[in-house]
């Protein structure tokens, strides 16, 4: 592994499902390279793939060929355990379904992953406190998942997600289902972490939330139509006051 790989290579990845009838060819031959403190957007029409692709990369999700490098090392080859212990060290996800952990606090839920990860109980208290405060959840860190709306069970997920510092976080619209202010502490936390070296892939639908990012990759029909970094003058800055009133619009 050297300092100098990029921290997602994925080539000629391709992707079909088999269900009963037709094969379904959901990625049909992905090169993408992400360098370390990258932001990249993935977008795309429904169907077009970005699911499969970010699930493939993160190892939820096999691929039927190509490879998987992930700082510098093949991951496609990993066993089920292998992927296992790489995606502790390495990878934070946040998901379209939170898969939080019904019968622990928000706190403990939040903490888990860096207590996993070696971090000591201080330090996970203190992230958690740090990024519970950031998404406006402080006072819900005593409150169990099934007590939360669907927003704020996403802003818990988020907080999880980027507890352990991963290398690499993968987000599945993370914003879905948030209101405006919400976005917003969902975008200037992702604007932080991204400033602080947080190499970050994105799926979303909103173009605002896209036009946030280094580069915007854009999947049509399984394959990349479109990869393009943003010029630094057009780039919005994350969580910036004004896109409570555009992200609306
Ligand atoms: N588990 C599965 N079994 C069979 N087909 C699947 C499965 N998951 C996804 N697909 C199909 O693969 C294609 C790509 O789906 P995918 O969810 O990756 O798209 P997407 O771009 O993320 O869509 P959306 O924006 O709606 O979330 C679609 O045709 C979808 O129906």
């Amino acid at each position: 592994m050297s300092a100098e790989a990029p921290v997602v290579r994925a080539v000629n990845l391709v992707k079909i499902y088999q269900t009963g009838g037709l094969p379904v060819h959901a990625v049909r031959g992905v090169d993408l390279t992400v360098e370390a403190g990258e932001f990249v957007a993935v977008m795309g029409p429904s169907g077009s793939g970005k699911s499969t692709l970010i699930h493939m990369i993160g190892g939820l999700d096999t691929r039927t060929s190509g490879e998987i490098w992930l700082d510098g090392s093949r991951a496609d080859t990993l066993s089920e355990s292998g992927w296992a212990v790489l995606r502790r060290q390495k990878i934070g996800f946040v998901f379209q379904f939170f898969n939080l952990v019904a019968n622990m606090t928000v706190a403990d839920n939040v903490e888990l992953p860096a207590l996993l990860g070696g971090v000591s109980p201080r330090q996970a208290r203190e992230r958690r406190e740090y990024l519970l405060g950031e998404l406006g959840l402080a006072d819900r860190a005593g409150a169990s998942p099934a007590q939360l709306s669907g927003g704020e069970q996403q802003r818990v997920a988020l907080a999880r997600a980027l507890a352990n510092q991963p290398r690499l976080l993968l987000a599945d619209e993370p914003t879905g289902n948030l209101d405006s202010r919400n976005t917003r502490d969902v975008l200037r936390l992702l604007g932080q972490v991204h400033g602080q070296g947080q190499t970050i892939v994105l799926v979303t639908h909103d173009a605002r939330v896209a036009s946030m990012a280094d580069r915007v990759v854009s999947l049509l029909d399984g394959q990349i139509v479109d990869d393009g970094a943003i010029p630094k003058s057009r780039r919005r800055p994350l969580g910036a006051a004004g896109d409570v009133v555009e992200l609306r619009s």
